[in-house]
């Protein structure tokens, strides 16, 4: 059976025309999505991509992956900062992947290190198969997507 890839989008990621300015010119949301597509097709994966600006839909998403997905890749966009977010809610859903031993990785197109950028910080969670992967553009999903899927193959 196909292994299940949910990808979540946070806040704001409905429009990437702001990151033309760090060089991801004519960047949209629905060619990130088509890449996705593409290299989760090329490896048998399964994916849902979905994008939403409300925590409530946010947590629920994250709830869903827990229990229907078998890997998680998110870019939590400006829930990385907010101080709006609960981080409970938010470190209590990714760890219970984690504890499931599904890999989970948080992505970002732009560097989040990077001089200039306003501050974040990624996901904190305590168990392990959680990565992260910032700054490379569309190549960001790309990256996670494979690194997911080596972890998904080593599992089975
Ligand atoms: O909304 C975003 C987008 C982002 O998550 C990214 O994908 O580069 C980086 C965050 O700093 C920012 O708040």
């Amino acid at each position: 059976m196909k292994k299940k890839l949910l990808i979540i989008n946070g806040p704001g990621l409905s429009d990437l025309s702001n990151f033309n300015e760090f060089g991801h010119d004519n960047l949209t949301l629905e060619k990130v999505q088509k890449k996705c597509l593409e290299t989760c097709d090329s490896l048998g994966i399964s994916v849902d991509f979905c994008q939403t600006d409300d925590q409530a839909e946010l947590s629920n998403y994250l709830l869903k992956a827990s229990k229907e997905f078998d890997a998680l890749i998110i870019n939590p966009a400006a829930y990385s900062n907010a101080a709006s977010l609960d981080p409970d809610l938010y470190a209590s859903n990714i760890e219970a992947m984690a504890n499931q031993k599904k890999p989970v990785i948080e992505v970002h197109i732009a560097n989040i290190f990077q001089k200039g950028v306003n501050i974040n910080s990624p996901i904190k969670a305590s168990e392990g198969n959680v990565g992260f992967v910032s700054g490379f553009g569309i190549h960001s999903y790309d990256l996670a997507i494979r690194a997911v899927n080596k972890q998904l193959s080593q599992k089975s």
